[in-house]
């Protein structure tokens, strides 16, 4: 198997990596009036600008030449086809096929349109017997608060969707998400919960995870503790999974059960059973239109031609600053503050992803993969991290992410919040010389001595790359939308790298390793360790006495 850097597009790329990639922007707009128009664009709503980033048009030739030779669109047509692009699961990738609506999918030949249907409507009809206040609790109460326990992929997602749409959250209820096996966080969320109107949303794609099964078990003991009895769990607690058995060993009826499938990933699975307390708090129709606007960036990224396929354009563009440019992390900065989980989010969809290094065949890269990402809501990282971004020795691109209008504009907040948007962005692009820095500082009443010593410091070195995505407001379609857009942008890197984006074996090493350490921490024989951990036990069993 030919390595991705024997590609002669690859090798292309690494030529400009040293020419057009080493170009100040400030020279390339200087250049070229019409660089705005031709390096954004727009899709299912969301408009993109990418024209402050290292490309030229020779780089986007040679990045869109360099997807060709990887068979980027073959794969993606793999994974809309619902074939095992998941080799080493041996698992299709058919998020998409979740908000499809009426679009067919088949997995290995077999229509899933009409099971994905079935739990559709199987969730469309709980969020309504609990909206309409007829799915009463063990004391004849109806069930107004909801508690999700999930982690991962059962978790971040609902999380992020919740808080962003919190605007359409239907009044009088709430949603509460418990996910840290820290008893704390269950302890303090049942702190203000009442047993008689709370439902449990156990939600765990295996059902095995030890964190969600410890806290569901805790759940139901307090739920037990209360003066429920043993047939009143079936009123308060729903399982959200694709493992029958464990859900009924749990305790809880295949008919309390909302199920997925294998070709979902944990980290995709916001749009499955998964969303069920994403819908409880925004009520079905707004459901709906947040795969609606996830299926609508998924026809533009099945149909637009590549030079205005936006996932592909932002892929590529992520790989150039990565593997090329040698950039490290990616930063993700949504201007608005109901996204303010979406860098937590989009850190499990990415790095979980594409943290990969080794190929689909099991070769060691010889380049480098996904990024290390993290962000806040703007203007708050503006107050903490931004001075690195500015003026550190990384140079790490950045996803400035706002909506035209917010849902609550209060005085002249918004104008603010996006001058910031859009001030940013300007700054890390275009820099600031000493020159400057010390003609600003003589202007401003500074010695000419004065000014020598400080224009360092205040000199900015600019030609930091920054993408800019606006909404016109964050409605349940637009953030389907962008979501989409980021998960395609996550394939399309990993189809370049040649990496398998849809497994995680990373994770599993360090839960087989607590699992044999939980024993010594319980009165255990102690095990074979290294000294640190050998050490570290013995400490905390001396100091839990
Ligand atoms: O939904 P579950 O089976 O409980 O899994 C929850 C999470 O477990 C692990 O941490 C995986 O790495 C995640 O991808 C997954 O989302």
């Amino acid at each position: 198997m030919t390595s991705r850097t024997d590609l002669s597009e690859w090798q292309t790329l690494q030529t400009l990596a040293g020419t057009d990639g080493q170009r100040h922007m400030r020279d390339l707009f200087g250049r070229d009036e019409g660089r705005f128009e031709r390096y954004s664009g727009e899709a299912a709503s969301v408009f993109v600008d990418y024209s402050k980033t290292r490309i030229t048009d020779d780089v986007l030739d040679a990045l869109l030449a360099l997807s060709k030779a990887c068979g980027v669109t073959e794969r993606r047509d793999a994974m809309f086809a619902g074939e095992p692009i998941n080799e080493t699961e041996g698992r299709a990738v058919l998020h998409a096929a979740l908000r499809g609506g009426d679009r067919k999918f088949a997995v290995g030949g077999e229509d899933v349109t009409g099971e994905v249907k079935a739990v559709l409507s199987q969730m469309e009809a709980f969020c309504a017997k609990v909206h309409t206040d007829e799915h009463l609790g063990y004391t004849g109460k109806p069930l107004k608060t909801v508690v999700n326990i999930g982690i991962g992929g059962s978790d971040l997602g609902p999380v992020m969707v919740t808080e962003a749409l919190k605007p359409y959250a239907i009044p009088g209820r709430s949603v509460h998400f418990v996910s840290n096996v820290d008893g704390t966080h269950l302890a303090e969320t049942l702190k203000v919960m009442d047993p008689e109107t709370t439902l449990f949303v156990i939600a765990s794609k295996t059902f095995t995870t030890q964190e969600t099964m410890t806290n569901a078990q805790s759940a139901r003991d307090w739920f037990l503790s209360k003066g429920a009895g043993e047939a009143d769990v079936a009123k308060h607690f729903v399982a959200l999974s694709t493992n029958e058995d464990a859900v009924k060993g749990f305790g809880i009826e295949p008919s309390n059960m909302f199920r997925f499938w294998d070709w979902v990933g944990g980290r995709y699975s916001l749009w499955s059973a998964i969303g069920l307390p994403i819908a409880l708090q925004i009520g079905w129709k707004n459901f709906r239109a947040l795969l609606d606007g996830a299926a609508a960036m998924d026809d533009h990224f099945r149909g637009a031609p590549d030079r205005e396929n936006l996932p592909l354009l932002l892929g590529l563009i992520g790989v150039w600053h990565r593997s090329f440019l040698g950039m490290h992390a990616h930063a993700v900065l949504p201007y608005d503050q109901y996204l303010h989980r979406l860098p937590a989010y989009l850190q499990q969809a990415d790095m979980e992803s594409n943290g990969k290094s080794v190929t689909l065949s099991g070769e060691k890269v010889a380049y480098d993969t996904g990024p290390i990402l993290f962000g806040e809501a703007g203007t708050n990282g503006q107050h903490a991290f931004y001075q690195l971004i500015h003026q550190g020795t990384d140079v790490i691109p950045c996803d400035f992410i706002a909506p035209a209008h917010s849902h609550n504009e209060l005085g002249d907040h918004h104008p603010k919040l996006l001058a910031n948007f859009l001030a940013q962005p300007e700054a890390l692009m275009q820099g600031r010389t000493a020159e400057e820095a010390k003609a600003e500082l003589i202007a401003g009443g500074a010695s000419e001595e004065e000014a020598e010593r400080l224009a360092p410091h205040k000199a900015f070195p600019g030609n930091r790359p920054t993408v800019s995505m606006l909404v016109e407001k964050v409605t349940p379609m637009t953030l389907g939308a962008l979501i989409a857009l980021y998960e395609h942008v996550i394939f399309v890197q990993g189809a370049v790298w040649d990496v398998n984006s849809y497994d995680q074996w990373g994770v599993e090493l360090g839960k087989v390793l607590a699992k044999a350490i939980l024993p010594e921490l319980q009165g255990g024989e102690a095990g074979t360790h290294d000294a640190s951990t050998a050490g570290l036990i013995a400490r905390i069993n001396g100091l839990r006495g």
